[in-house]
């Protein structure tokens, strides 16, 4: 009782809140300029994406990320993950509701203050490594501690300590192309972990790689976990990375959330077809292994 009390008053480090974001259609504009619509407007939105006026990307999402929490978001290409997730960076301007990190409403920061959330307070692992090419590993990981104007000496010592911890020690002075994808992806993670923020956000950072470094990067992943607690939201369309990866995960369909829960939750309680589809294999997976279970329990000896 007294657990479960203790539980619901921890604060969430990641708060949102009635989050919408609407494209105008045909004007791929990065997402920089906010569309002026009423959301609660419902006829005129809805016709709008009717008359192929405009995308709901994102459309009155809310979730909380706990501390040392790993929330995974997945869903459909084109379900609005990726618009969500740079929207808590604000890559993306909202079109309205609140994102809230450790209290602080990034949704309503002058573009002085924007700046220093993004060096303080999350930071962000992206697909394609987003690193910079004529850069060596060492100066891509400390490039971060170089914008936060932190002394050469401390920017070095800090960047080698987060080359060490994702595995890559011998390789600083070597530029990102010397490296294999699952190299360079482990120089971004590193990018990330140097800069110390409360939250790290990762757009499918492993889809792409092969399956096996794919896999090692989870473990990593986990691994990392363990000492940092941090609160990841985790972008993935890959259903055994999420049960592997995940706490709690939310999914995601039209740009809606129509689920969120533990692995185990969704997976034996989906909340409708869709999620069940999504689940559908691993359902499969969970039934032959009880039945197996059953059929040894009730042919064993022992069990007689
Ligand atoms: N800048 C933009 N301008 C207009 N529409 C956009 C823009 N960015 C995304 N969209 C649309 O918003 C919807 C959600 O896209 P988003 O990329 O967030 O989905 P996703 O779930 O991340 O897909 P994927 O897994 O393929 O990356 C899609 O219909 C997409 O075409």
């Amino acid at each position: 009782m007294s657990e479960i009390k203790s539980i619901n008053t921890i604060s969430p480090v990641v708060e949102v809140k009635n989050l919408w974001k609407v494209f105008a259609k045909g004007q791929r504009s990065k997402g920089k300029k906010t569309l002026n619509i009423d959301v609660h407007d419902e006829v005129t939105i809805s016709q709008m994406e009717k008359d192929g006026k405009v995308v709901v990307a994102v459309r009155d999402v809310s979730f909380e990320i706990y501390p040392g929490e790993i929330f995974i978001v997945m869903g459909l290409s084109g379900s609005g993950k990726s618009t969500l997730i740079r929207c808590l960076m604000r890559l993306i301007e909202v079109t309205a509701g609140t994102i809230k990190i450790n209290d602080l409403d990034i949704t309503s920061l002058s573009k002085k203050e924007l700046v220093k959330h993004r060096r303080y307070q999350a930071a962000m692992v992206f697909q394609h490594y987003g690193l910079l090419p004529h850069k060596t590993v060492l100066d891509n990981v400390a490039f971060g501690l170089k914008l936060r104007d932190e002394p050469k000496e401390e920017r070095y010592k800090k960047a080698k300590a987060a080359i060490e911890r994702v595995g890559l020690k011998g390789w600083e002075n070597y530029y990102p192309a010397a490296l294999s994808g699952g190299m360079q992806q482990r120089v971004g993670i590193a990018r990330a972990l140097v800069m110390d923020a409360p939250v790290l956000l990762m757009d499918e950072p492993f889809s792409g790689l092969d399956p096996l470094i794919s896999r090692q990067l989870q473990d990593e992943l986990l691994r990392l976990q363990e000492e940092m607690k941090k609160s990841i939201m985790f972008v993935t369309h890959d259903l055994s990375e999420a049960l592997r990866l995940g706490d709690r995960m939310a999914i995601m369909r039209k740009g809606s959330i129509v689920q969120i829960g533990t692995p185990d939750e969704i997976v034996s309680n989906p909340a409708d077809d869709y999620v069940a589809a999504f689940v559908a294999d691993e359902r499969r997976t969970l039934e032959k292994t009880k039945l197996s279970l059953g059929n040894k329990l009730v042919s064993t000896p022992a069990s007689s």
